[in-house]
């Protein structure tokens, strides 16, 4: 009697058999427990020397994320957040907010190659489109509805697409790509950042690597700020004014998610960097411990 086979199942049905237990409890769950593991990872690796015990706890941590499934089902846990619990990408705002500002200029196709030809050739002001980089791009189209005016540049830690490049925003060299972005889109990467300096580290490149006057995308979850022990609404807006940044755009609501705010770059800080180069505590009580540091 021939021996029976198990009937082979398709690898899409294979994630899509995993996604149907991916509800928004069970991903933010996870992410939850990547961000705690991703910090203690980062205090390890931190330290001037690891001895036996730390060198164990730090290979613990690793395994750890490891059996959660990385940063591949970090971002597969993302994606789910991204479309149920925040009804949609929060680059929706960001096109809002960049159309209200009348920045939306169409352009054919036609035009459009031409003028690229001619950008090529350093001919700057023939340039009407926006160049921008979508740091911790999830999809490689997410900005697709606005190709006529918008250039997206879609980067990642871990490419989940070839049109997505892999790249460690931290690493980039900023000689190299200083101005060369009109918009920077950072939704839910700061706080994917373990260490404050790091994020403040963060915030300054996007200054660098934006044109005069470019702008700057930020999504958080809210309670990051809402509910810190070291940041709150008026600390961030002094903060993003020491590196030069200057607040166009807030909005959030009470009882919901997500916080997104939209930025100027200035040439020069508003306010003097001092005062935010250590961890400051602006509030007391049962509060989380989301910092900043410049
Ligand atoms: C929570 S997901 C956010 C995805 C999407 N932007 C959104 O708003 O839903 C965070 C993504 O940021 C990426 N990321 C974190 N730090 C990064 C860095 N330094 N450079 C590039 N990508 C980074 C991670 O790999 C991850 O895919």
């Amino acid at each position: 009697m021939p021996k029976a086979r198990r009937k082979k199942i398709p690898i899409a049905s294979v994630e899509a058999a995993n996604s149907s237990s991916n509800t928004s409890h069970s991903s933010r769950t996870i992410i939850r427990q990547f961000h705690v593991l991703l910090k203690r990872q980062a205090q390890l690796q931190s330290s001037p020397t690891l001895d036996a015990n730390s060198k164990n706890a730090l290979a613990d941590v690793q395994r750890q994320i490891a059996d959660l499934g990385g940063l591949e089902c970090y971002q597969r846990m993302s994606a789910v957040g991204q479309g149920s619990d925040r009804g949609g990408g929060s680059e929706k705002i960001l096109i809002g907010w960049l159309k209200e500002m009348g920045l939306q200029k169409s352009q054919s196709s036609k035009l459009r190659y031409i003028s690229n030809y001619l950008f090529s050739l350093g001919h700057d002001r023939v340039r009407s489109w926006i160049r921008l980089l979508e740091v911790g791009a999830l999809k490689p189209d997410n900005y697709r509805s606005c190709i006529s005016w918008i250039d997206p540049t879609p980067m990642d830690l871990r490419s989940r697409h070839p049109s997505i490049l892999e790249q460690d925003f931290l690493l980039l060299d900023v000689n190299e790509h200083r101005k060369k972005w009109d918009v920077i889109s950072l939704s839910l990467v700061l706080n994917f950042v373990p260490a404050p300096k790091d994020r403040g580290r963060m915030l300054n490149i996007a200054h660098s690597l934006l044109s005069p006057s470019g702008y700057l995308f930020l999504a958080l979850p809210l309670p990051c700020v809402a509910n810190s022990r070291y940041l709150n609404f008026e600390y961030l807006k002094s903060l993003m004014g020491a590196i030069g940044f200057v607040q166009l755009q807030e909005k959030w609501k009470e009882g919901r998610k997500m916080a997104y705010w939209l930025y100027r770059k200035e040439p020069q800080p508003i306010r003097s960097p001092e005062s935010f180069q250590k961890k400051r505590v602006v509030r007391q009580g049962n509060r989380n411990n989301f910092c900043v540091v410049l």
